[in-house]
């Protein structure tokens, strides 16, 4: 398939940038992705207060990864040497000096800033130097150039008294506001779905997510092809009209029609391998389990210390980074309730206000470990400047993959940072919620206790031989759906089921053995096949729809 793939033309060096962009995303195979070359990740000034000073325990076991990605440091001046082996970007977002832009209307001028806030840090942590930021005030944004014709003349303005090279917009673009944008500002424009688009595919590092994001960024690039066709109409029509045009058909247009199909090939395979790699993962997580146990997922707004806590909780040696979107895989780690029950506890990639819904699509599969959880640990970061957005954002994010109806913990994190005042402003804001610092492990403990009382109460899988004259109490076997298998054998009802621990005092004359009963004992009676063939069944939880 890939061969199929390969730029039709790399030996014509004439070809314009949306040409190359094309090919490259095309012609990615394997082999290449390990040579990334990735922007330079400068100093996240934009980013949270700065936290370099770590305790020491919170050093984690993934400075690997760390250093694997500090090692792919784009050198400055080097940049066009190092073109050719870029990992797939949505039209080579080269983020270097940048301008950032934003419209808003009345009344939002507060909630703008901090969009505009957040776009800087994601540019810095794509690698970008911002350099100044725009907004205009303005009901809406003008349907030709997104700003309006005197601020678009400021804006040229500062790009040229700032030196900047790339504008980008605190939005999605309409791909004709891009372009006529970037003939009046004479630099590339981008926008902030590029650039969320262009950190994940810096960050993803299994096959399954690199393979998510680039079929987020094929599908952001086909419905933009129709302008760069335009402009590969004008261009190649001027290289090829010497007499190589095809049929009737102008040959840019042809290569229009190339490109879609192209892509749509290429997406199409990636969605069969990411199918695929589920199916992988299922499989991974019925083994990792022998047990059936309930699930906790922490999710929450990038940045807001996820995985720190999963490290707290679990020693786990995720990643932490002061960077948005430093975790695109979903971590599962086993732990313990302070009663020794097992769950799972799993780290997720996180959300941010306006996520790229071809992304949402894209990691749809991984985003599945947050719908079939049993319980939300929602991390929020307590020191941002607007929790109430980002728990709502997140919220939102919850309801588009269904898993609304999951009991959710609120719990604001790095309450290092902040004062009593600020407390009792964010329980005000969520009452019921909990404060912890994944950095002093303060609250953890508090936590803990909490996470264990919303698990689900578990049943208890327990043998019985109830006597033919207690058929009420199969019934009620029965009546909670509880039964495994069931026999009937001359000494009575032969059962094995689920029943609630409250209830074992009831059936505890009838029981019979600790254990479940080998399978000669009970001819005829099919064991669940559910792989439990140890001893204790009274530790055996259950939860149907969760084989780990
Ligand atoms: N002061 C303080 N900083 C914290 C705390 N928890 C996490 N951080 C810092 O916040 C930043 C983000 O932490 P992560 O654990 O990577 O956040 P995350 O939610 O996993 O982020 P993504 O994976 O990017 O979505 C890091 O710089 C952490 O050191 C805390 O309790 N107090
Ligand atoms: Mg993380």
């Amino acid at each position: 398939m890939a061969d199929q793939l390969e730029p039709q033309n790399s030996e014509d060096t004439s070809r314009n940038d949306a040409d190359d962009v094309i090919d490259r995303i095309l012609s990615r195979d394997e082999s290449q992705r390990g040579r990334t070359t990735v922007f330079s990740a400068g100093r996240a000034e934009a980013l949270m207060a700065d936290n370099d000073e770590r305790s020491s325990d919170e050093v984690d076991g993934l400075q690997l990864e760390r250093a694997e990605r500090a090692s792919l440091q784009r050198v400055d001046g080097l940049s066009t040497e190092l073109e050719d082996v870029t990992e797939v970007e949505y039209r080579q977002v080269r983020l270097e000096k940048v301008v950032l832009i934003g419209v808003y209307s009345a009344g939002s001028q507060r909630d703008a800033e901090n969009s505009l806030q957040e776009l800087a840090a994601l540019c810095e942590t794509a690698g970008a130097v911002v350099l100044d930021g725009v907004l205009q005030r303005k009901p809406h944004p003008d349907p030709a150039t997104y700003l309006g014709r005197g601020k678009t003349e400021e804006l040229r303005e500062i790009v040229v008294a700032t030196g900047a090279d790339t504008v980008i917009a605190d939005t999605e673009l309409a791909p004709s506001q891009r372009r006529a944008l970037e003939d009046a500002v004479k630099v590339k424009v981008i926008d902030r779905t590029a650039v969320i688009l262009d950190i994940f595919s810096q960050h993803a590092k299994s096959r399954e997510g690199k393979a998510q994001v680039e079929l987020a960024q094929l599908e952001y690039l086909l419905p933009r092809l129709r302008g760069w066709g335009q402009s590969m109409s004008r261009q190649a029509g001027g290289q090829v009209s010497g007499g190589a045009g095809m049929g009737s058909r102008g040959p840019g247009e042809t290569k229009l029609e190339l490109d879609r199909r192209r892509i749509h090939i290429r997406m199409a395979k990636l969605r069969r391998e990411i199918a695929g790699m589920k199916t992988a993962r299922d499989t991974k997580r019925a083994r990792r389990g022998r047990n059936l146990v309930p699930a906790v997922a922490i999710v929450g707004y990038t940045n807001a210390g996820k995985s720190s806590l999963l490290n707290r909780i679990t020693r786990a040696g995720v990643l932490v980074e002061n960077q948005l979107f430093a975790t695109l895989d979903a971590t599962v780690r086993r732990t313990e309730t302070p009663d020794g029950l097992p769950y799972t506890l799993a780290d997720t990639v996180g959300f941010v206000r306006n996520l790229p819904h071809q992304l949402v699509e894209a990691f749809r599969s991984t985003l599945e470990e947050v719908a079939e959880s049993d319980v939300l640990v929602h991390v929020v970061d307590a020191a941002h400047p607007d929790p109430a957005g980002q728990i709502q954002t997140v919220r939102e994010v919850i309801g588009e993959i269904e898993a609304r109806d999951i009991p959710e913990l609120i719990v604001f994190n790095k309450a290092d940072l902040v004062d009593e005042e600020r407390r009792i402003e964010l329980r005000g804001l969520e009452p019921g919620s909990m404060f912890v610092s994944a950095r002093t492990g303060a609250g953890v403990d508090a936590l803990l206790e909490r996470i264990a009382e919303m698990l689900p109460v578990l049943d208890v899988e327990i043998e019985l031989v109830i006597p033919f004259d207690h058929g009420d109490l199969v019934s009620l076997v029965h009546n909670r759906g509880g039964v495994i298998t069931q026999s009937h054998e001359s000494d009575g009802t032969h059962l094995r089921a689920r029943v609630h621990p409250d209830q074992l005092g009831m059936f505890e004359p009838y029981r019979v053995g600790g254990e479940p009963a080998p399978a000669g004992r009970q001819p005829g009676v099919k064991r669940k096949p559910h792989g439990l063939e140890q001893p204790a069944p009274e530790r055996v939880i259950d939860l149907p729809r969760r084989e780990l």
